[in-house]
C-alpha cells in the first residue's frame, strides 16, 4: 500500500522548519534539502534515514523505564516530528498503543497541569468564549479539515473530570486515528471546550492551567457548545465531528441533537456500542446461539452502559428478526441503587432522561433484592457486562453464580482504565475453570487455562479497535452524516474478522497489532454502506472505495522538499 514520495515545495527555512512537527525531518534532511533550506549549519553532518531514527528512539524510550515517562518521551517527539513518531509507533503497535493510549494517557491527562511543556490542541474556553471563531480559524484558516475530536472532559475514560486535561483526550483519539487509520494528522484538530471543572483538587491546585471556575452548565454551557458546533458547520461543513469523554448528561442528547444536522458521532456511546456488538457477535459464534437468546446484564447505566444495550437491543431486532420491545427485554441494567426498576424510577432514583425501554416492569422485584448477584442468579443471565467504574464488582460470588447456570458465560469488564476493571481476566477465568469468554476495555496479558490447554488470548473491547475506520470510512464517502446503518455495517466488518470464528478457543477480536488491517475493512465497510444507502457526498461508486481508501490513507513517509518562496509557509 506504500505510495510514492511527493515532492513538496516548501517557504520555511532554517530554525522555524526544524520547529514545524509537520515538515520537520531532523537529521533525515538530506544534503541538498539542508542546502536549501538554511540548514547545514544547523544539524550535525550525518545524514540518517528513518529507519536509524526510529531505531535511535526507540532505544531512548527503552531508557525510560515507567509506562508515563514513555509516554512523555513519545510526546516529545510528537511535537518534533511526525514522520518519526507515526513511524515509531506504526513499528511497535502492539507495545506502544498502551503507552500514547490506554492506560497511561489517562495518567497524563490527569497529571496535565504538572507536567505540561508544550500545547498541542486547540483551546476552546468558556471566558474567551466571545474571540472562539477568531480562535477557531487562527488555527485552520487555509487548512483542510477531515476530522475534528473534541472532548470538555467531564468524564475522562473511568478517571472523571480532567478540566483542560482533556485536550489529551483528543490528542490521543486523534493519534489513533492516524496510526491505525491513516487519517493525515495536518488535517484533524483536537480540540477541548473547557468550561470550567468541578475536579477540587485541580480546583485547589495552584499550577492549574485550565479555567479555574465550577463548571458552565445548563442554557449557559448548552450555547456554549452551540457556539462551537456552529463554527463546525460553518467552516468545515464536510467534517467529521468526534465527541468525547462528554458527562452523561450531555453525551447522547448533544449527539441526538446534532446527528442530523452534521456528521457527528459520540465514540463512548457508539463507538463502545459497535466494539461491543462485535465482541458479543463473536461469542454467540462460540456458543453457537443467537444474540436475542441472551439475557444480559450492564453494570453501569451510564454513557457507554447504554450506548451499548441500545446497539445490542437494535442488532437483535435487524439479525434476529424480533420486535423491539421483546429485544429491550433481554436486558437488565443496573446502577448504584441496583436493578433499574419502575419502583426504583418512582423513587426517584435513576436519571432523569434514562429511556423506559431499558427499564424492568416487572412488579416482583422487592427493594434489597436488585443487588447485581441477586440479579445474576434470578434471570440467569448469560451475559455480564461492566462499564461502572467499580473496581472489583464483579467478585469472585457473582462470577460462580454466572457459571453455574450457563456453560459458556460471556464475561466483559469494559471499565478503564485497567486499575478500574470489573473483574481481573485472570480471576474471571480461574473462577470459572477457563469457562468464561472475556474481554476487556484495557490490554491485560494472556491467561492460563486449565488441563494444559493454550493461553487464553483476552480481547480489547476497546472503541479503539474500530472508531478509526468508522470515522475514516465516514471521511472517505464525504458523509453527512454517519448512520445506524452505517455503523451497522463497520460492525459486521469487525466481527467478521474475530479469531474465534475460525477457533473457539482463541479470542473473541483481533488484536491490536492488526487493527490498521481491521479498521481497513471496518472503513471499507462503512463508506461502501454509504454509497448504497445515498448517505455518501461523493460521486465515484462503491467499486472504488478499496482503492479510494488505499489511495487516502496518510502514511509516515517523508516527502523530498525544494524551497520555492511562493510555496507552503507556516
Ligand atoms: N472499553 C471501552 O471501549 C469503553 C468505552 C467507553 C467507556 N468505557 C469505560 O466505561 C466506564 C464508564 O464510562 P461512561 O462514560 O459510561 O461513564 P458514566 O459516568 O456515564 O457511567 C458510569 C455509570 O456507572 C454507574 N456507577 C458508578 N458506580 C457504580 C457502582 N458502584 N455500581 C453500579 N453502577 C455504578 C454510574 O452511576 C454511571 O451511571 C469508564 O471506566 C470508561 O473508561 C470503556
Ligand atoms: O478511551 C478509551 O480507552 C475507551 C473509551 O473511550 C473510554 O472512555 O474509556
Ligand atoms: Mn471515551
Amino acid at each position: 500500500m506504500t505510495k510514492t514520495p511527493r515532492t513538496l515545495k516548501l517557504a520555511l527555512r532554517g530554525e522555524a522548519l526544524l520547529e514545524h512537527p509537520q515538515y520537520n525531518k531532523g537529521t533525515a534532511f538530506s544534503a541538498r534539502e539542508r542546502n536549501e533550506f538554511g540548514l547545514v549549519g544547523r544539524l550535525p553532518v550525518k545524514v540518517n534515514t528513518l529507519d536509524h531514527q526510529c531505531e535511535r528512539a526507540y532505544q531512548q524510550l527503552k531508557t525510560a523505564e515507567k509506562p508515563i515517562q514513555q509516554n512523555e518521551f513519545l510526546q516529545s517527539v510528537k511535537v518534533q516530528n511526525w514522520v518519526l513518531y507515526y513511524s515509531l509507533l506504526g513499528r511497535h503497535l502492539r507495545e506502544l498503543m498502551p503507552i500514547i493510549y490506554t492506560p497511561t494517557e489517562a495518567e497524563a491527562i490527569a497529571n496535565y497541569s504538572r507536567s505540561f511543556r508544550r500545547p498541542e490542541g486547540l483551546f476552546l474556553t468558556f471566558c474567551n468564549a466571545d474571540s472562539m471563531e477568531a480562535d477557531y480559524l487562527e488555527q485552520t484558516r487555509g487548512r483542510t479539515i477531515d476530522l475534528i475530536v473534541c472532548s470538555d472532559a467531564e468524564a475522562i475514560l473511568g478517571i472523571g473530570d480532567q478540566g483542560v486535561g482533556g485536550i489529551g483526550i483528543s490528542t490521543a483519539k486523534s493519534a489513533v486515528y492516524t496510526l491505525v487509520a491513516g487519517i493525515d494528522p495536518a488535517n484533524t484538530l483536537c480540540v477541548v471546550l473547557d468550561v470550567g471543572t468541578n475536579n477540587k483538587s485541580l480546583l485547589d491546585d495552584p499550577l492549574y492551567i485550565g479555567w479555574p471556575h465550577a463548571r458552565v452548565r445548563g442554557a449557559e454551557y448548552d450555547a456554549f457548545v452551540d457556539k462551537f458546533v456552529q463554527l463546525v458547520r460553518k467552516h468545515h461543513p464536510h467534517s467529521l465531528l468526534h465527541f468525547e469523554d462528554f458527562g452523561v448528561d450531555n453525551a447522547q442528547r448533544l449527539l441526538e441533537l446534532y446527528r442530523d444536522k452534521h456528521a457527528v458521532f459520540n465514540d463512548d456511546v457508539q463507538g463502545t456500542g459497535a466494539v461491543t456488538l462485535a465482541t458479543l457477535m463473536s461469542a454467540v459464534g462460540v456458543t453457537k446461539s443467537k444474540l436475542s437468546d441472551q439475557r444480559i446484564i450492564v453494570y453501569g447505566a451510564g454513557t457507554a452502559g447504554l450506548g451499548i444495550a441500545a446497539q445490542i437491543r437494535d442488532a437483535m431486532v435487524v439479525m434476529d428478526g424480533v420486535r423491539k420491545e421483546d429485544a429491550s427485554g433481554k436486558f437488565y441494567m443496573i446502577d448504584k441503587f441496583g436493578l433499574l426498576t419502575k419502583g426504583l424510577k418512582q423513587a426517584g432514583k435513576t436519571r432523569q432522561n434514562f429511556p423506559d425501554d431499558f427499564i424492568r416492569t416487572e412488579d416482583d422485584w422487592t427493594e434489597g433484592q436488585t443487588s447485581l448477584l441477586d440479579v445474576v442468579k434470578r434471570v440467569k443471565a448469560t451475559v455480564l457486562i461492566g462499564t461502572s467504574t467499580h473496581a472489583g464488582a464483579f467478585t469472585r460470588e457473582v462470577v460462580e453464580a454466572m457459571a453455574a447456570h450457563c456453560d459458556r458465560p460471556v464475561i466483559l469488564p469494559l471499565s478503564n482504565p485497567s486499575k478500574l476493571v470489573e473483574v481481573h481476566p485472570k480471576d474471571a477465568n480461574d473462577w470459572t475453570g477457563g469457562k468464561a469468554l472475556i474481554a476487556t476495555g484495557s490490554p491485560f496479558e494472556p491467561v492460563k487455562m486449565p488441563n494444559g490447554k493454550k493461553d487464553y488470548v483476552i480481547a480489547e473491547c476497546n472503541n479503539a479497535l474500530i472508531y478509526p475506520g468508522l470515522g475514516f470510512g465516514c471521511i472517505l464517502s464525504k458523509s453527512r452524516s454517519l448512520t445506524d446503518t452505517m455503523l451497522i455495517a463497520g460492525t459486521r466488518a469487525l466481527a467478521s474478522l474475530s479469531p474465534a470464528l475460525k477457533d473457539p478457543d482463541d479470542s473473541l477480536l483481533p488484536d491490536f497489532g492488526d487493527a490498521p488491517d481491521v479498521n481497513f475493512h471496518v472503513a471499507v465497510a462503512v463508506a461502501e454502506q454509504a454509497i448504497e444507502e445515498g448517505s455518501a457526498g461523493v460521486e465515484w461508486g462503491k467499486d472504488e472505495v478499496k482503492e479510494r481508501a488505499r489511495q487516502a490513507r496518510w502514511e509516515p513517509v517523508y516527502q523530498e522538499y525544494v524551497y520555492d518562496v511562493e510555496g507552503l509557509r507556516d
